[in-house]
């Protein structure tokens, strides 16, 4: 569910169904504590009434044989119903009933991952990230990076959670500013228990006082433990933690462990660049740093384009890139969505000869075929025109159709094949020579595409498309074409891409073996 946003929003009407259920259930208690607060003032009242006298009152039969039967059997009825259990569990059995619907422990551990992920590359704060607002620290003051129009606080137990996830990674760099704040906002409510609830203050406190440990920080470890054990005295473990640093303590060298470090990834070499190029959202060259790129009206002496030529905006030299603005109209893009809907799948990423789902590839996607909508052919028609290309499959894959997660990304990557056993060839088309990417919607935050060796980035511009050469003319794949989806830090971010194949271009697309070209 976490790999799309789409599946998301899905997820609502999943629970308004629950709140239904949930009414319903509510309902029915109700009119059982309704039913025996009446037997309750019913037995109460004759009590208090007829009941004064019990030697006088106990001589009318009537009296004595309805005490009888009551204690005999009304009582009984009263305190054995299974009234309970049953509205209980017509309401298990409605939950149950929307199983399917509901996200699974991988989608809860993928979406406070992508909490996590927009709190490292766009660096917010998670202090202020849990008061619902998205700010980075710059001199020591907070700056919003974005303002949403309604503010979500999280609880307590919501932080708690992100916080174990990363606690159970023994990642410990996200554990503790997560645990800092769950502690924070459940001492503030008091420790107070809710129904809802994975976790208390005493757990938030032991994962806290656990990760400082092994951060090296064992003084607050230590107080974090005592406070603890004011409210779970008898905790056995915890009083042991508490003996062992204290000896720490005192011993001639307390461990002082690695520190706050953050995890570093296998996948991502070029960590530094990316992030930066995300946080900008957007930071094109202009034209004035280079006099080399410009905008015009394109229409590639094209008959189709030349009464509505396309705005182009050469973004890249080296490589070369360019945006085409107006690309796709609304509707079209509404449309599109719509019908890839059904057919969107985790994305996968080519692993060896095989394709697998990546961590640091969070979306779905559905490709589309000719024979899906009109306006994919009609699609087709224009990125021909536009590149001059032949797109038709085999030589242009289908559309694929794109839908971010949550802090939905696609880390630094090459469109094209780098290893001869590359699912890419399967088409037998040879590798995909260039990259035609569509936007088909807007995004309020985050989002940009990053070029890494080329340095630039250019933010999502709803209705436009890119388009670049990841070959260079002597076949070999051009490493500065080095790209990546930043994460999603708010909004919906749907893209299509048309990759286009070096074969059924020998006429469009000139070989040369100069290695610059
Ligand atoms: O979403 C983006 O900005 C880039 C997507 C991309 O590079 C891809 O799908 O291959
Ligand atoms: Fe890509």
């Amino acid at each position: 569910m976490y790999t799309s946003l789409l599946s998301v929003k899905q997820a609502i009407s999943v629970e308004r169904k629950l709140i239904d259920y949930l009414r319903t259930y509510i309902d029915h208690e109700l009119e059982r504590l309704e039913d025996i607060k009446r037997f309750y003032a019913k037995v109460s009242d004759l009590h208090s009434e007829l009941y004064k006298g019990p030697e006088t009152v106990i001589a009318n039969p009537l009296v004595a044989f309805t005490l009888v039967k009551r204690l005999h059997s009304e009582w009984l009825n009263v305190v054995y119903s299974n009234e309970a259990l049953e509205n209980a569990q017509a309401l298990r059995s409605s939950y149950k009933e929307e199983e399917a619907g509901l996200p699974t422990l991988e989608d809860l551990q993928g979406a406070a991952k992508a909490l996590m992920r927009l709190q490292d590359v766009y660096t917010l704060q998670v202090a202020s990230l849990v008061r619902g607002r998205f700010q980075r620290v710059s001199n020591g003051n907070p700056i919003d990076i974005y303002t949403p129009a309604v503010s979500v606080l999280l609880s307590g137990d919501d932080c708690f959670l992100v916080g174990k996830v990363a606690y159970e990674q023994e990642d410990y760099y996200h554990s503790v500013p997560w645990l800092e704040e769950s502690v924070h906002l459940f001492r503030r409510t008091g420790g107070e228990w809710n129904l809802e609830n994975e976790g208390s203050l005493e757990d938030a406190l032991d994962h806290l006082a656990f990760s400082h440990f092994k951060t090296g920080n064992v003084s607050y470890a230590l107080s974090l433990s005592q406070e603890l054990l004011h409210h779970d005295p008898v905790n056995g473990r915890v009083l042991q933690n508490v003996k062992k640093y204290e000896k720490l303590l005192v011993a001639a060298s307390p461990p002082t462990g690695d520190g706050l470090r953050r995890p570093t990834s296998k996948y991502l070499r070029t960590r530094d660049t990316y992030e930066r190029l995300c946080q900008t959202q957007g930071s094109q060259p202009m034209h004035f740093e280079n006099p080399r790129l410009f905008c015009d009206y394109f229409s590639n002496d094209n008959p189709g384009l030349l009464l509505l030529p396309a705005k182009r905006e050469v973004l890249s030299l080296q490589p070369y890139v360019v945006l085409y603005h107006n690309f796709i109209t609304d509707t079209e893009a509404e449309d599109i969505k719509r019908v890839a809907q059904p057919g969107l799948r985790r994305s996968v990423v080519a692993a060896g000869e095989k394709q697998a789902t990546a961590d640091y590839r969070i979306s779905k996607s559905a490709w589309m075929k000719g024979s899906a909508h009109s306006i994919v052919g009609r699609l087709d028609q224009r990125i021909s025109m536009l590149t001059g290309l032949n797109v038709k499959h085999p030589y242009g894959e289908y559309l694929q159709v794109v839908n971010y997660g949550i802090g939905g990304h696609y880390e630094p990557h090459f469109d094209h094949a780098t290893s001869p056993t590359s699912p890419v060839f399967r088409l037998k088309t040879g590798n995909r020579v260039a990259t035609f990417m569509i936007y088909l919607s807007s995004v309020e935050a985050g989002g940009s595409t990053a070029f890494i060796y080329a340095n630039f980035s250019i933010p999502v511009v709803e209705k436009a498309a890119i388009f670049w050469w990841n070959l260079h003319r002597n076949g070999q794949g051009d490493v500065d074409t080095l790209h990546a989806g930043c994460p999603v830090l708010f909004g919906d971010k749907w893209v299509a891409n048309k990759w286009i194949h070096e074969y059924g271009q020998e006429f469009q697309h000139r070989c040369n073996l100069n290695p610059e070209e």
